[in-house]
């Protein structure tokens, strides 16, 4: 069984087996043992010994095999579409738009590593100034689940451009795809102990984040984790830690002509992936007016259409299974409390089949509810929120610890800027969906969506730090000493 990579060789896992299950019908698709500490400890080893040599392998080369992993990830675009279809249920439309970032990714790190952290020159008297920049080490990366290739090679393909060697943790979810991933990368070329790959539950996590010979360690994936592992790294300020969590994420709908094309917006900000995207649209702020009214309406019928199904069906749907039985049930549950605190089911999220991850999309008004609690619900549950007035509206959408993706649905250009001004989080987007965020820009949030070290086009920033010199071919004496200074 592929599971680990150590050094370019596949090995079994010595610790416990965990499975992965096609959460559409329950079928296992992948089974193994997780690594255990030693295991991981030989990772980060050969991930130590490769880091020198490859630092000092020319950018060149490193884009080199870069470009070849792009070749391979073109080569096989459909299978491993299939592959990500399989192990998240998310249709198969949107598992080829993941295969197609992973691809987008190369070039755009490319072009952030020369821009953000390329090499500068500046003349000075009888000298040059330089700035450098020079990577960490060894990187701990880990990734989530939902967007299992796409979103660790945000963290992967930066890394080892800037010279960095990695140890990889994927979800426990999705270790079909981190096998695939790797397997591609060796096709392309890649050096032995460049990336390596180490597969398990919780406790693999835990040994590879508390190593005392990782130099930085970047990680997506929920705040409860994050915030744990930032309290595990202080008292450590030489290492690198980049943390991008989740959200509680607002929209706000005022004055809309176009009622079909705000639903579109909203259902593409809340039921994409199933929910299932930090930047979803938790919290929907509609106006108690007679265009929010008719708004609210179209949004609860759009959202019973919408077509959940099999991630391979011949006609597409737009929802595919959420993650696993347990997420689905999480949900149902999590629209329980919320009807136990007041809130009115508009929509009912239900589950749709036993012993799997498929739920109906489910809309819930919670305007009545006081002393709501500031949770991520990561599935497809929109909050409503009916509003009288635009400012408390947005002290509403502010009243989150979270602070990731935001939007503003208006005609109005004046209540943009408005908008724009007061809302705190790290994307914020008017007349577009939340969700669907670019690679080409930065990506990451405020509070507890993240630590101050965005992803994305940003991600070149934490994969290396700088190195300012100021150099000279000869030492030079100056023409004039300082006061109180005689060299004879
Ligand atoms: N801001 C962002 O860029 C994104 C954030 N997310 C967030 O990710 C979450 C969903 O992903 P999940 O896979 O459920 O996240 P998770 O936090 O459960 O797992 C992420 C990774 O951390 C590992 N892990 C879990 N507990 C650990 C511990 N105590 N020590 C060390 N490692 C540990 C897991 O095995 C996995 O590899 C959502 O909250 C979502 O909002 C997802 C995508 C993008
Ligand atoms: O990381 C990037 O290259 C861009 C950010 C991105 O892809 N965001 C997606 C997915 C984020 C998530 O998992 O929720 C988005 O904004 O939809």
């Amino acid at each position: 069984m592929n599971t680990h990579l150590i050094n370019n060789q596949w090995h079994t896992g010595q610790g416990p087996v965990f499975n992965s299950i096609n959460p559409s019908n329950g079928e296992i698709v992948w089974q193994g043992n997780g690594a255990n500490a030693e295991q991981v400890d030989s990772a980060i080893n050969a991930a130590r010994a490769a880091q020198v040599q490859w630092a000092d392998t020319p950018i060149e080369s490193r884009i080199t095999i870069l470009e070849n992993f792009v070749a391979q990830l073109k080569e096989h675009s459909e299978e491993f579409a299939a592959i990500i279809a399989r192990e998240t249920g998310k249709p198969l439309w949107e598992t080829r738009t993941e295969v197609g970032a992973m691809t987008g990714k190369v070039a755009i790190s490319i072009k952030a590593y020369n821009e953000r952290t390329g090499t500068t020159e500046n003349p000075m008297p009888g000298a040059k100034a330089f700035i450098r920049h020079k990577p960490h080490g060894v990187v701990a990366i880990f990734g989530p689940y939902n967007f299992p290739g796409h979103l660790p090679n945000g963290h992967i393909v930066p890394a080892i451009l800037a010279g960095n060697t990695v140890v990889f943790k994927p979800s426990e979810l999705t270790p079909h795809v981190a096998e695939f991933t790797l397997s591609l990368w060796l096709k392309a070329g890649l050096p032995a102990g460049v990336i390596n790959l180490v597969q398990g539950e919780v406790e693999t996590g835990k040994a590879l984040a508390s190593h005392q010979n990782i130099d930085g360690l970047f990680f997506t994936g929920s705040s409860n984790t994050g915030h744990l592992l930032h309290k595990q790294f202080a008292g450590h300020p030489g290492k690198i830690l980049a943390l991008e969590m989740g959200g509680n994420n607002p929209l706000i709908v005022k004055d809309v002509a176009d009622v079909s094309a705000a639903v579109h917006d909203i259902i593409q900000s809340g039921f994409i992936t199933s929910g299932q995207r930090c930047t979803c649209a938790r919290r929907v702020f509609i106006e108690k007016s007679l265009n929010g009214d008719a708004i609210l309406k179209k949004l609860i019928s759009a959202t019973k259409n919408i077509v959940v199904h099999d991630s391979f069906a011949t006609d597409q749907p737009f929802m595919g299974a959420m993650i696993s039985e347990r997420a689905a049930l999480g949900m149902v549950a999590a629209q329980k409390e919320l009807v136990e605190s007041g809130g009115e089911i508009l929509v009912e999220l239900k589950q749709l089949k036993a012993g799997t991850g498929f739920v109906s999309p489910g809309i819930i008004d919670v305007t009545n509810i006081t002393n709501m609690a500031d949770e991520e619900h990561f599935g497809p549950l929109i909050k409503v929120y009916r509003y009288n007035d635009f400012d408390s509206a947005i002290a509403e959408a502010n009243n989150t610890s979270f602070g990731l993706s935001a939007g503003l649905l208006s005609d109005n250009e004046d209540d943009y800027s408005h908008f724009l001004k007061r809302i705190r989080a790290g994307i914020v987007n008017w007349n577009r969906p939340i969700t669907g965020a670019s690679s080409a820009a930065p990506f990451g949030g405020i509070g507890a969506s993240g630590n101050h070290r965005a992803s994305a086009y940003y991600a070149a920033d934490y994969c290396a730090y700088p190195v300012a010199s100021v150099e000279s071919e000869k030492v030079n004496l100056p023409q004039t000493l300082a006061p109180g200074l005689v060299i004879e």
